[in-house]
């Protein structure tokens, strides 16, 4: 694996008329946790789909984990992706489509099972795992989305809101396994509005604003810009840096 995790090049997405990321360019050191924050509809979303290969990016380029972003293969043998609403097999039961989705990665059916476990008793999820996941709550669904993008052990991964949608014990859970991937150098790229999951976590935190990339920098030196006075907090720095990017520019009124 290269040195960089995720490089990209002036990524861009237009829907019609919506451009939705305007020249983004990326360069995540590998093994980073990087918090990926922005208002709603900043393009957050849209990124993550451009750097998982799930939506093709209208112009400029990508690499994950070594892997060019419209080489599917590739690329999806070595990350992992949460998404908010996590896509699941309504049919299948909880281990039936982790197992489905060990299989995609090719691990060894024992391993593989072992692992399933393990992540289901760790997401307390264990006494529900032979049921339908149709039949599961949000949160449950949400548990089985986060241990299938990290089965395959991903070089990257892409979580979207993992904590939304769980109760304060298996947020804990979630927090604590993304700082256990973390340590052994998985480079997680993680977007959250809840800054406090996004502080704990995240060693760089970027800033997306109507499609562009408004700030960036280590999470505690962004806290620092914000507040001079010791009371630096990632929200103020969030409310700062997005009022800024909104405000009008005063060269172009003169
Ligand atoms: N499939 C699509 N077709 C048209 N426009 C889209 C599509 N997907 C996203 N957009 C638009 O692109 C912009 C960015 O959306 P995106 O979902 O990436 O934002 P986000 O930062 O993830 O927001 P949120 O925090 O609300 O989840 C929005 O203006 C949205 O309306």
């Amino acid at each position: 694996m290269t040195d960089q995790a995720i490089v990209a090049d002036g990524l861009t997405k237009r829907y019609g008329e919506e451009l939705a990321v305007s020249g983004l360019s990326l360069s995540i050191p590998a093994g980073d946790v990087y918090g990926f924050l922005g208002p709603n509809g900043a393009g957050k979303t849209t990124t993550m789909r451009m750097l998982t290969g799930l939506t093709q990016p209208t112009d400029g380029t990508a690499t994950v984990a070594g892997a060019a972003v419209d080489e599917r293969p590739a690329l999806t043998e070595r990350i992992g992706y949460l998404p908010a609403d996590p896509p699941v097999f309504d049919e299948l039961t909880g281990r039936e489509h982790l197992r489905y989705v060990a299989r995609l990665h090719e691990l060894p059916p024992e391993e593989a099972g072992e692992r399933i476990d393990d992540m289901l008793a760790r997401f307390d999820l264990a006494d529900d795992a032979d049921r339908r996941v149709g039949t599961y709550s949000t949160g449950m669904q949400k548990k089985v989305g986060a241990i299938a993008a990290l089965l395959g052990d991903p070089e990257v991964v892409f979580l979207d809101e993992p904590t939304s949608g769980l109760d304060p014990r298996a947020a804990r859970t979630m927090r604590d396994t993304v700082a256990a991937v973390a340590e052994r150098d998985v480079t997680v790229f993680l977007s959250s509005h809840v800054l406090s999951v996004v502080d704990e976590l995240a060693d760089t935190v970027g800033v997306i604003d109507d499609g562009e990339l408004v700030a960036e920098g280590a999470t505690e030196e962004l806290k620092r810009r914000a507040r001079d006075d010791g009371e630096a907090d990632l929200e103020t720095a969030f409310l700062d840096i997005t009022e800024e990017a909104h405000a009008p520019d005063e060269r172009v009124e003169a």
